[in-house]
């Protein structure tokens, strides 16, 4: 298993490239599955949580060809498998979007459970209160899920609380049924934005994405040949964001849409550091005297609970008392045990934690607990005095594309090295 090893503080310095977002790349893959012909997505981040998603629609009958690393054309023409059971989905957590592209390709799928990050119970039930409400029978056995219809049929659908997965997940299912599909309270995340607008290129009919209503005109056919390029990554830009901050350096943050980042950068300026915003850039140049400040996770537009651990960071470097609120998860403070190994104070009660800054870290072995909380060790330990081990790093590898190498290429000191197993 593989680790980091980093060392020494030192500003980070320079211009880094964002890839494709994760969390839109992992969705539109699956949604590929509903295209009728080929089709080619571009900028997809080389992750791991894409790999073990191109190899699942490759096992389940998709053609799929590497254009290069950040590119692969798909053709599902002879698509003939509906099931993906646990080994196949057991490490992702974007393996539910099957779920929805296989019932409206086949109208049946049977997928494992899905894993993807610890924050306690994850659960599906507004995935399958809606599969439901489309005409859809959903039985869980023995951790599959199985989903059979005769036919879709567009509904109105309610979402109790604002799920990203469910109201992707519902879109896929839906723009291949009889009828209309409206879908309430739904996620308004720019991933949301650009499934629907690849699913639209290919013919369908989605309207509103990126507001909480989301109306979907049922078509018979998808057809394929267009190209579609994948969003950048807000949550790998806001990583780097929050480095360049961390570290007092000055870090240029390239290809990203800074409104996906706002909330951030916001915060940031509130926190002292200086933000510089350009079409598709920003530039963040770090400070002696980072403020303290509150957080509260909440969904699209609000923080995102996915830099909550690396806002953190910040926190811990930041003069005085601040607070984190967790809005979206009911356990995401795992990494906590973790960054008190290097010296942070801080306190979790319930949904909060009480950090208490200034603190300089100290190097020390730590692992990653989830993804986020993974990245937001490293960050720390580029500000921390000494050696620090990161293990556990096949997390960090989920969702980041070359981490380290890009690390090094802002002047950072890790390094990445391979433990027997
Ligand atoms: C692959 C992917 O895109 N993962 C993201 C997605 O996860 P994921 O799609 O799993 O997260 P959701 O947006 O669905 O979850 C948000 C909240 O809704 C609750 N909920 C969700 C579904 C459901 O059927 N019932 C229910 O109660 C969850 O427990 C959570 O409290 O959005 C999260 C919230 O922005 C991010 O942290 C993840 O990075
Ligand atoms: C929580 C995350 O991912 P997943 O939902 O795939 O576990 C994340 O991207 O931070």
């Amino acid at each position: 298993m593989d680790k980091f090893v980093i060392r020494s503080q030192r500003a980070l310095n320079g211009e880094v490239n964002i890839s494709g977002a994760k969390n839109a790349a992992v969705a539109i893959i699956p949604a590929a599955l509903l295209v009728d012909g080929p089709c080619k997505i571009e900028n997809i981040p080389d992750i791991s949580d894409v790999r073990v998603l191109i190899d699942i629609i490759s096992k389940l009958g998709a053609e799929v060809k590497f254009d290069d690393e950040n590119s692969i054309s798909v053709n599902t023409q002879y698509l003939s498998c509906y099931s993906a059971p646990y080994e196949m989905v057991k490490s992702i957590r974007a393996s539910y979007y099957l779920i929805g592209a296989l019932l409206g390709r086949f109208k049946k799928a049977e997928v494992a459970l899905p894993g993807g990050c610890d924050f306690g119970f994850r659960p599906i039930d507004q995935h399958i209160k809606g599969f439901e409400a489309l005409g859809a029978n959903v039985v869980i056995e023995h951790g599959i899920v199985k989903v059979y219809a005769d036919k879709l049929v567009g509904a109105q659908i309610y979402l109790d609380v604002v799920s990203l997965g469910a109201t992707i997940n519902l879109m896929l299912a839906a723009v291949k049924a009889e009828g209309t599909t409206i879908i309430e309270n739904a996620a308004k995340e720019p991933y949301v934005v650009d499934v629907a607008n690849f699913l639209n290129a290919m013919g369908a009919n989605v309207k509103g994405a990126g507001t909480d209503v989301i109306k979907i005109k049922g078509v018979e056919v998808l057809s394929g040949g267009l190209t579609h390029s994948i969003i950048p990554d807000m949550i790998e830009a806001g990583t780097f964001m929050v480095a360049g901050a961390a570290t007092k350096g000055d870090v240029v943050v390239k290809n990203i849409i800074p409104k996906h980042v706002e909330s951030l950068t916001a915060k940031l300026i509130e926190m002292n550091v200086k933000v510089i915003e350009g079409e598709d850039w920003i530039r963040v140049q770090g400070t002696d005297h980072i403020t303290k400040a509150n957080i509260k996770t909440l969904p699209y537009p609000g923080f995102p609970t996915d830099l909550h651990p690396l806002a953190t960071i910040l926190l811990c470097l930041a003069d005085g008392t601040s607070t984190v609120t967790e809005g979206v998860w009911d356990s995401r403070f795992q990494y906590v045990d973790e960054l008190k190994r290097m010296g942070a104070k801080i306190k979790v009660e319930g949904r909060m934690a009480l950090v208490e800054g200034p603190e300089s870290l100290t190097g020390a072995p730590v692992k990653a607990t989830d993804l986020r909380g993974g990245a937001a060790m490293v960050i720390a330990a580029l500000t921390a005095q000494g050696v620090t081990e990161v293990h556990n790093i096949r997390l960090i590898d989920r969702g980041y594309e070359k981490f380290d190498i890009k690390l090094r290429s802002l002047g950072a000191d890790i390094i990445r090295v391979s433990e027997p197993e």
